[in-house]
């Protein structure tokens, strides 16, 4: 038998928690405030950001969209950034990706205080979670949502092989490094790994996430996997789909996430969750 895992439904119930957060910390005068930077006209990302807005509103997070034009300069944005760092109604600031050609988004994520980092991205909370360090820090909210996914099933991680076909510093990356301080022996493959199938029909637990539509047919994966579908391809309609063959796969695994309403949705619950710790830990 095998379970879908709802990611909507799993976004429901994390999103009702940070709810009841949100309205503890208003009882004691604090509002979570989250400041979401988007730069050009990105009509992908503009949908992503009016996502974030409406579900952060929604939990009674006090959200900010700061949209600026696709000519702002490096030390315009860099001072931007800086304004949100200082002042204290703000938690969580986040700056949409991709940014236009021209400004060096690594310099722009280094610039964010680090107890502001919502998505996990600066250099010291990514060295803080490869390190495995004691004490709360911001971590990136794909990876972040998928742990919350899997914990919801009834199985032990520790000990079993988890497989990451992808090494991108959003998901990829750190998705190796929670799945390993899970206790998993983990192995990460990507477009230079040879025989990737015969890697992938090893794994317990298979996270793909490449973008490349289907990748991941019945015969890469182990009878009574768990896979987890990070994809947001189009095929060949402009239907939204992921990079496993979800028709060919679903049957063999013990469980596997849909695209959509899978790890999107959890994405963005995890981010609300996430602004939440940043205003706690701020206090
Ligand atoms: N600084 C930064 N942080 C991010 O977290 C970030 C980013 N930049 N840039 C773009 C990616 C993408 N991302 C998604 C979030 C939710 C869905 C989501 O909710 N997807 C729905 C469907 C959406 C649809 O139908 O198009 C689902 O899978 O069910 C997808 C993608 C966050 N990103």
């Amino acid at each position: 038998m095998t379970t879908i895992i709802d990611g909507k439904q799993l976004a429901k119930e994390v999103n009702a928690k940070t709810k009841e957060r949100v309205s503890a910390l208003k009882e004691r005068g604090r509002v979570p405030g989250l400041v979401v930077i988007i730069v050009g006209d990105d009509p992908a990302s503009a949908i992503y950001v009016r996502n974030k807005h409406r579900k952060a509103t929604q939990l009674g997070i006090n959200s900010i969209v700061r949209e600026l034009p696709a000519t702002v300069s490096q030390e315009e944005l860099l001072a931007i950034v800086e304004t949100y760092n200082v002042d204290p109604s703000v938690h969580g600031i986040l700056v949409q990706s991709p940014l236009p050609v021209g400004l060096d988004e690594q310099a722009i994520v280094a610039a964010i205080d680090p107890a502001k980092d919502v998505d996990g991205f600066h250099p010291l909370n990514v060295g803080r979670l490869f390190a495995n360090l004691p004490g709360n820090h911001p971590v990136s909210c794909t990876p972040r949502g998928i742990m919350t996914m899997l914990h919801s099933l009834p199985v032990h991680l520790r000990g079993k092989h988890a497989v990451v076909v992808g090494r991108s510093m959003i998901v990829g990356r750190p998705m190796a490094a929670m799945l390993l301080n899970a206790d998993m022996t983990v192995s990460v493959a990507h477009i230079y790994t040879k025989n990737l199938s015969e890697l992938t029909r090893t794994a317990d637990v298979l996270v793909v996430a490449t973008g490349v539509a289907h990748l991941i047919k019945e015969k890469d994966v182990k009878p009574g996997a768990i896979v987890i579908d990070v994809g947001m391809d189009r095929d060949e309609n402009g239907k939204l789909t992921g990079d496993v063959d979800f028709d060919g796969v679903a049957e063999k695994t013990a469980a596997i996430t849909p695209v959509p309403g899978g790890v999107g949705p959890m994405t963005i619950a995890t981010l609300m969750e996430q602004t939440v710790d940043l205003c706690e830990w701020s206090e």
